[in-house]
């Protein structure tokens, strides 16, 4: 039996930019959007250049005046609304999200209300931008710090969680009072705009929401007006680190704030006192979601030597269960990589693996019978530093195992490499949880946890992996500054 990818509501697949409250098809040039399980094309959305950038940029700066001003309680509802219309329109979204994305629809469905998770989190975080009052060190004088909205916003965002990166760099921007210029990612333009027209519907005023298509080699092209246009204030990316310096780069000379959320290498290991059947459940959570193509997916387990071997057959036995094959088959739980690119560097990394001596326990090839961009779910024995898929990001469903023998040891491999976005750990022993965690060079751990994302709380990476957090009170602070006011003859 096949589930329906068809929408409900048709006209939630906008095929046009958004710019100054109107829907505008721009540019002639036209950039198709595929089905990552067929190749099939789902239908096109404007190639956008310069023009179109500069456009939505101004529609943003100009709107910035006024929706700054809109008490945070009337943001708040309207960013309310938005979150209300996300949610009742869950199954289209869904559906939208794995026509384009691939993801099973169930996960597709549960991206919709973990995307809606945080746009009512800033909904409400917009009635509480407060300031301080602060005592002030010598008589007849108010001292204040008042929080203020950046400005215009640049939001890059990528393929992988369409809907859920939109909404938690655009809801805390409304929430802030600042206004929005967004590129999404050439894969998935389709459920961006669908949130954009949603948006429309709740009420977020002409020119504070606006958005561009563009594809990958059109691209620069967008972003680098803004980027090197001053009225931009903020710029906030998710997407590969090579990127993410670039932006910072470029966007050196006008100063712009940055969220930089960024590639991930992250460790996961299990120690002698750990929970194994937990800690099989918890990789298999963390590593295997959205197909293993998200920023938090361990890319590196380390197994201590003591229960290696029943680790390693637990989790092969699980992994080499999972049903593989299109969202439109209920019963699938991996869908196809997001486009060729993608199979491309996880066969690269398998194939070195193997040849420095890893060995395949479980897939380890291409599932060409399903489909172009299928990668069967595999699992490594043997890893270890000198491979390929311990120092990049595979981004697929690819668990290399590494056997250690102590707690130095492992502690020094997992926080041997230039990034530092998420760790995981399974153990029993209350002081070793705790030592574990102080020591590993990262911006989130889980402990004894596979699924850590929630929208209450910081996320976000150190060293090369990012700086600034989404979620939580952090995440609506990254687009405020604040203000220092000084009122003094008050005797
Ligand atoms: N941290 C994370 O969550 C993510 C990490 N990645 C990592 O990056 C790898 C490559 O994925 P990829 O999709 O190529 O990631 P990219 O970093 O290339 O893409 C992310 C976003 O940045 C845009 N972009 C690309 N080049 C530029 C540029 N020169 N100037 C401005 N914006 C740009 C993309 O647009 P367009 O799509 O049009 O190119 C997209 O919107 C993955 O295998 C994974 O390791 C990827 C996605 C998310
Ligand atoms: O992978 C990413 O791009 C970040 C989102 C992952 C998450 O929210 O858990």
């Amino acid at each position: 039996m096949s589930a329906s990818l068809t929408l409900t509501r048709a006209d939630l697949i906008r095929s046009a930019n958004f710019i100054a409250g109107l829907w505008s098809e721009g540019t002639s040039t036209r950039l198709d959007v595929t089905n990552p399980a067929t190749g099939a094309v789902i239908t096109s959305v404007p190639d956008s250049g310069a023009v179109e950038a500069r456009a939505a940029l101004d529609a943003a700066h100009a709107a910035f005046a006024t929706w700054r001003k809109v008490p945070a309680k009337q943001r708040a509802a309207i960013i309310k609304r938005w979150n209300d219309l996300v949610l009742a329109h869950q199954d289209d979204l869904g559906a939208l999200i794995s026509m384009e994305q691939g993801k099973p629809l169930a996960e597709g469905k549960g991206e919709v209300t973990y995307a809606a998770s945080y746009i009512e989190w800033f909904g409400e975080e917009a009635t509480r931008m407060n300031g301080e009052v602060i005592p002030a060190p010598v008589s007849g004088r108010r001292m204040l710090a008042l929080k203020e909205p950046v400005g215009v916003v640049a939001a890059i965002t990528p393929w992988n969680f369409p809907a859920a990166m939109i909404a938690r760099k655009i809801a805390p921007a409304l929430a802030a009072g600042c206004t929005v210029v967004c590129k999404p990612a050439e894969d998935t333009p389709l459920t961006s705009l669908a949130l954009v027209q949603l948006a429309h519907e709740a009420g977020v005023p002409a020119g504070v929401l606006n958005i561009v298509t563009a594809s990958r080699q059109n691209t620069p092209a967008v972003v680098d007006v803004w980027l090197d246009d001053g009225r931009v204030r903020k710029i906030t990316f998710t997407g590969s680190t090579p990127v993410g310096k670039h932006l910072a780069r470029r966007s050196a000379d006008t100063l712009k704030k940055l969220s930089l959320e960024l590639g991930g290498n992250a460790p996961f290991i299990v120690f002698d006192d750990a929970d194994l059947d937990a800690a099989v459940d918890g990789l298999m959570a963390a590593k295997f979601r959205n197909g293993g193509q998200t920023c938090v997916c361990p890319n590196r387990v380390f197994v201590h030597r003591s229960v290696f071997d029943a680790f390693a057959a637990k989790l092969a036995g699980k992994v080499a269960a999972l049903k593989v094959g299109p969202a439109s088959d209920p019963a699938s739980q991996i869908g196809p990589m997001i486009n060729d690119r993608a199979v491309e560097k996880i066969e690269r990394h398998v194939q070195d693996a193997v040849a420095k001596g890893a060995k395949v326990l479980t897939g380890g090839q291409r599932l060409t019978h399903l489909g172009p961009n299928y990668y069967a779910p595999t699992v490594l024995g043997g890893a270890d530093a000198r491979m390929a898929c311990a120092c990049e990001e595979t981004f697929g469903p690819v668990a290399p195992l590494t056997v250690f023998d102590d707690e130095a040891e492992v502690i020094a491999q997992a926080n041997d490499t230039p990034f530092g976005l998420a760790g995981y750990f399974y153990s029993q022993n209350v002081r070793r949880i705790w030592r574990v965690a102080d020591a590993l060079e990262t911006g989130i751990v889980g402990i004894n946890e596979g699924a850590l994302a929630a929208e209450a709380a910081p996320f976000g990476g150190v060293k090369e992996s990012g700086y600034g957090r989404e979620g939580s009170t952090h995440g609506l602070d990254d687009y405020l500054h604040t203000k220092y006011v000084c009122q003094g003859q008050l005797d």
